[in-house]
């Protein structure tokens, strides 16, 4: 006889032939599996049920969990972002923070420099614009000065705090250089100055800032000075040695020379035959042949001087030729490049 379906569809043993004793026992054996099963699936579902409320758990626990973790991050950046902006400041809040401008840190061409410190304890370099320039000139350096700088961060670059601008004072507020400014050691009469590994460093963090051809020559007094030495030397196939009699080791000179060579063509006099920023970098790191500067300074040799004409060259490898890349330096053929220059004349 065939076993009854129950509610569970599952079929059951067939009843034993009845008898009291047994009877008891066959309902127990009948009904342990059936409690598994009930066990089993009430398991089953109240695990069912369980995920789901975690999935559909409101997300704002988590939301709220996000924010307290990140709410402290989120404001330490807003203010960081707020305090990169420079900021302007009155000119009372300038005389106090230089305490009634009573130290002069120095001068040059465009004000007086005063040492500051701000109310949170940040020292400041205050230069006072000089009233005289603040022409219509001025006032647009003075803006270039607050967009670029003010807006640049660079570890070669002196931050830019703030400014300050009213019909009576203008000012730029400047990060505070604990050791004063980069000219004191590079022409400084303290031979100790910078320690020469750290010069090509210096010249080329500075190359990578400039975007623009170095546009000034500076005056003619402060023309009588090393480069032109430096270009006598160069004239005379004596760079190799000028750079033994300056201190620099032998080891070094190879890479002093190279300075040189840089320099020179960066002190062109006209600022079209100087090299851009970019190729400046690439020639002082190395990795391309540099070529022969023209000669530069000739207004210094001969007064009267279109110092615009395109400048002659002696050198043999040197061919001016505005608009091509070779202009400063030579390309080195790698075996990739010559390899590329197969591949382009054999499919063309
Ligand atoms: N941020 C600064 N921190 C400390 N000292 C500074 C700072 N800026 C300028 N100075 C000091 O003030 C002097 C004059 O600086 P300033 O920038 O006016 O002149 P400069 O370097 O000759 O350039 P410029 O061509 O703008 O006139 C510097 O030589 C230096 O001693």
């Amino acid at each position: 006889m065939s076993g009854e379906k129950n509610l569970f569809n599952f079929t059951l043993p067939p009843p034993p032939p009845a008898s009291n004793s047994d009877s008891s026992a066959y309902s127990i054996v009948a009904i342990v599996p059936t409690l598994i099963i009930f066990c089993v699936i009430i398991y089953a579902f109240t695990k069912m049920l369980t995920r789901a409320s975690v999935a559909t758990v409101p997300p704002t626990i988590n939301v709220v969990q996000v924010w307290t973790m990140d709410a402290p991050t989120m404001e330490r950046f807003l203010q960081d972002l707020a305090k990169e902006r420079p900021v302007r400041f009155t000119a009372q809040q300038l005389c106090s923070f230089t305490n009634n401008y009573s130290k002069v840190l120095g001068s040059g061409g465009f004000g007086i420099v005063y040492k500051g410190q701000l109310p949170n304890g940040v020292k400041i370099a205050v230069k006072v614009l000089k009233r005289s320039l603040i022409d219509k000139r001025a006032e647009g350096q003075f803006m270039a000065e607050v967009s670029t700088i003010g807006r640049t961060y660079h570890i070669n670059l002196v931050r830019l705090y703030g400014f300050s601008y009213d019909p009576f004072m203008s000012a730029l507020i400047y990060e505070y250089m604990e050791n004063g400014s980069l000219d004191k050691y590079l022409f400084g009469d303290d031979t100790q100055g910078i320690d020469w590994n750290k010069l090509p460093e210096i010249a080329i963090g500075t190359a990578r800032v400039g975007r623009r051809r170095n546009a000034k020559v500076g005056s003619t007094d402060s023309l009588d000075w090393f480069p032109k030495h430096v270009w006598d030397k160069y004239e005379k196939g004596e760079l190799a040695k000028m750079t033994l009699t300056c201190g620099i080791e032998e080891k070094d000179s190879e890479r002093a020379q190279r300075m040189a060579l840089v320099a020179l063509w960066c002190v062109q006099d006209s600022p079209e035959a100087r090299p851009p920023m970019s190729v400046v970098v690439k020639m002082l790191e190395g990795g391309v042949e540099i070529m022969a500067p023209p000669k530069p300074f000739h207004y210094l040799f001969s007064v009267g001087v279109n110092v615009l004409n395109a400048p002659t060259c002696n050198s043999s490898d040197y061919s001016i030729g505005y608009g091509t890349n070779s202009y400063w330096y030579k390309e080195q053929t790698t075996t990739i490049m010559a390899k590329y220059e197969i591949q382009i004349a054999s499919s063309s």
